[in-house]
């Protein structure tokens, strides 16, 4: 099955997400590729959502809540409804102006799906002038926008109209600063091509030398690991022990030496915690971290899965 291309729309209320989401969709519209939209709004009532008023593009909204903390579990089930009903081939997130991209990334990866994705990235709009006269926010809202601007893999300073050139160039440098890897463009209204977009991968998948050569180097990255056997509980929790501590997210289902039920596993910031499971579930587990070399953590689980294996063959 061809995977599903995910967009996640970030950034600061005002500063340009749903602007962008209409320059999209009609590049989109060019492309004839099947699209859908989910839009998070933090109020009850959705104000941009006339935006995707399209035939052609199946629209679920997620109000009352931001998905990055109230309202994981609807997104979860929403997100599966449409890769069930529509079958789209690419999906834009647009996330309320408060989430943090780390959590958003983390509702977005349901371990049920997650190997059905591939995260293209995280586009984030930056106000350039809410940007410029940023220490007028409080210190929460401040390090909310370094955030966003930090995670991001592709950057639109938008609203240049409002700029004057030497503050355009200011701001193009202290963003630069703060996240080197990601791509910055100047923009008005959000215009930018989907091709731009389209070069940007977020997701793990095993790359030759010359294609890993070629991509972009990104901050944020997933791997989604699928288990086919038992693991041993004690060489999972050694694994854990010495896990890179840019490993910000773990979660999904693994099967112990113990037990015929899966376990729920969820690991946040160097704390895991397993809960025990009903039912067979399918066995991912989804990693986000930021400069890590995927390969080695597939290779350790990898090897976790043999020594069971060869364990139960020499019992
Ligand atoms: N002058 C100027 N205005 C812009 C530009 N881009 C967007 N706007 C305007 O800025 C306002 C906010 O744009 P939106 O695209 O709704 O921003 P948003 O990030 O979706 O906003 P929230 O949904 O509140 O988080 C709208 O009135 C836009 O027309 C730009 O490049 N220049």
């Amino acid at each position: 099955m061809n995977s599903t291309e995910v967009y996640i729309l970030s950034g600061f209320l005002g500063s340009g997400k749903t602007t962008l989401l209409k320059t999209l969709l009609e590049n989109e519209r060019f492309l004839g590729r099947k699209t859908a939209v989910m839009m998070n709004e933090l109020g009850k009532v959705s104000i941009d959502s006339e935006v995707a008023r399209d035939e052609d593009v199946a629209l679920k909204e997620l109000l009352g809540g931001c998905i990055c903390c109230s309202i994981q579990d609807k997104l979860e089930g929403q997100l599966q409804g449409l890769l069930l009903n529509e079958k789209p081939e690419v999906i834009y997130i647009e996330t309320t102006g408060a989430a943090h991209p780390v959590e958003v990334l983390d509702a977005i990866l349901s371990p049920l799906f997650a190997d059905q994705f591939t995260i293209k990235g995280i586009v984030t709009t930056v106000d350039g002038l809410r940007w410029r006269d940023r220490k007028a926010l409080s210190p929460q809202l401040q390090q909310l926008l370094l955030e966003q601007v930090r995670h991001a893999d592709f950057i639109l300073v938008n609203k240049m109209d409002e700029l004057s050139e030497s503050e355009q160039s200011k701001i193009i440098f202290e963003i630069q600063a703060i996240n080197p890897k990601a791509r910055c463009l100047l923009t008005n209204y959000s215009q930018v091509s989907i091709d731009e977009l389209r070069k940007l991968t977020l997701s793990y998948a095993k790359q030759t030398s010359a294609t890993a050569f070629t991509q972009q180097a990104l901050n944020l990255t997933t791997f989604v690991y699928q288990f086919q056997e038992p693991v041993s509980h004690s060489g999972f929790e050694d694994f854990l022990r010495v896990l890179p501590e840019t490993i910000y997210r773990v979660k999904g289902y693994i099967k112990f030496d113990y037990s015929s039920k899966p376990y729920l596993f969820q690991y946040s910031y160097g704390m895991p915690f397993y809960m025990k499971e009903e039912m067979n579930l399918p066995l991912n587990l989804v990693f986000i971290g930021e400069n890590i070399n995927w390969s080695e953590i597939e290779e350790k689980l990898k090897k976790l899965e043999m020594e069971f294996k060869n364990q139960k063959e020499n019992e």
